[in-house]
């Protein structure tokens, strides 16, 4: 059976046979030049997924990997219909919503003593106890509410059988590769396969399963099992923000007759061709930033290869995305409900 292309070499296809999602070359430019001086920022740092995201774990830990885990396992659709009517969740006198409302829910079971973060627990829950676990204090509930209890019975019962109940038996298993965990958990875990076809040919975009291994990564701080030396070769994360961040900073450009289906709300199916477009072009377009800042920094004989990857614009893009939602509502999100992102 023909093999799927890899998310970079999908993008590359898709970008390059795309007609309703343009990558602008010099709004690529412009904003790897805006980007320069943020570089150095925390807000562009591995450091920052600790210190900006309070409701992410802090402890470099066995149960913070097994947090990760869960959370990316679930992190998928949460944009609702009505900007005013939304899930949100209570947690410490805060509200959260769309993904963080998911992040407070952990944390609020765990706090309530409930093992939620712990693969015998849910690979058995049941889906009154997961509508319990991820309720919202508005009356509107997070989507997909049945979905995520048939992933979480599916993934817990594969981690417990296949892997000691632990995801840092994967971690290890990958030996510091982050294309080895990626192929792991695309091979063990059905619901990460985020794949689709395109013209043809099998692409891939592995949204969930590549924030897996950032988001591992960060929780270990880079360290120990966590020093994976191919980190860089992880794409971003083809979710509904970062193509709408793109968009409003000039980077990509959608058809007259895209923009006005998504002004319109149209939903769309996972794999649809102007979706697939979305997803691609994105991945595309931000190795064309990292490939630019690169070279900005190179021209001041500066190698950032270190501190420039595709993982790090992500985090800074979907960060800057969330702190910018007024002045980007000119570009609606592509509305999908699905379980890859
Ligand atoms: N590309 C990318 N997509 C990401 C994330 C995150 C959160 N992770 C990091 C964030 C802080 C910590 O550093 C976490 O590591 C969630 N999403 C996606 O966004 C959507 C939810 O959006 P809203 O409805 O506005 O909450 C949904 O598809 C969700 O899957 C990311 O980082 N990058």
């Amino acid at each position: 059976m023909e093999a799927f292309l890899s998310p970079k070499d999908s993008a590359k296809f898709i970008a390059e046979n795309s007609q309703d999602v343009l990558v602008e070359e010099e709004g690529v430019r412009k904003v790897a030049e805006a980007l320069f001086d943020k570089v150095s920022a925390k807000e562009f740092s591995l450091a920052g997924w600790k210190s900006l995201h309070e409701l992410n774990p802090q402890a470099v830990s066995d149960d913070a990997v097994n947090w990760v885990f869960l959370a990316d396992t679930l992190n998928f659709s949460f944009w609702s219909e009505h900007e005013d009517r939304k899930c949100l969740v209570k947690y410490r006198g805060k509200m959260y919503s769309g993904y963080w409302s998911l992040c407070a829910a952990i944390n609020r079971a765990l706090d309530d003593g409930i093992p939620i973060t712990s693969a015998a627990y849910y690979a058995t829950m049941t889906l009154e106890q997961v509508r319990h676990v991820f309720r919202s204090d508005t009356d509107v509930p997070m989507p997909l509410i049945e979905e995520r209890h048939r992933i979480l019975n599916e993934t817990g019962t594969i981690l417990l059988e296949k892997f000691g109940g632990s995801f840092v038996t994967c971690v290890k298993m990958s030996e510091k590769s982050a294309q080895k965990l990626l192929r792991i958990v695309v091979e063990n875990f059905p619901s990460y396969r985020d794949e689709a076809t395109f013209k043809g040919k099998k692409v891939s975009f592995y949204k969930r399963a590549q924030i897996l291994v950032a988001d591992t990564w960060s929780a270990l701080e880079g360290k120990g099992d966590g020093c994976f030396g191919d980190i860089s070769s992880l794409t971003i994360f083809a979710d509904y923000r970062i193509p709408q961040v793109l968009v409003h900073l000039g980077a990509m450009r959608y058809s007259d007759e895209l923009m006005r289906k998504l002004h319109e709300g149209i939903m769309f199916q996972s794999g649809d061709k102007q979706e697939v477009e979305i997803r691609g072009c994105s991945i595309w377009c931000c190795g064309l930033i990292c490939d630019r800042l690169l070279e900005l920094y190179k021209k001041k004989g500066q190698n950032m290869s270190e501190r420039i990857n595709a993982v790090l614009l992500d985090y800074y893009l979907w960060d800057y995305a969330r702190d910018h939602r007024e002045d980007m509502k000119e570009i609606p999100i592509h509305r999908v409900r699905c379980i890859y992102y």
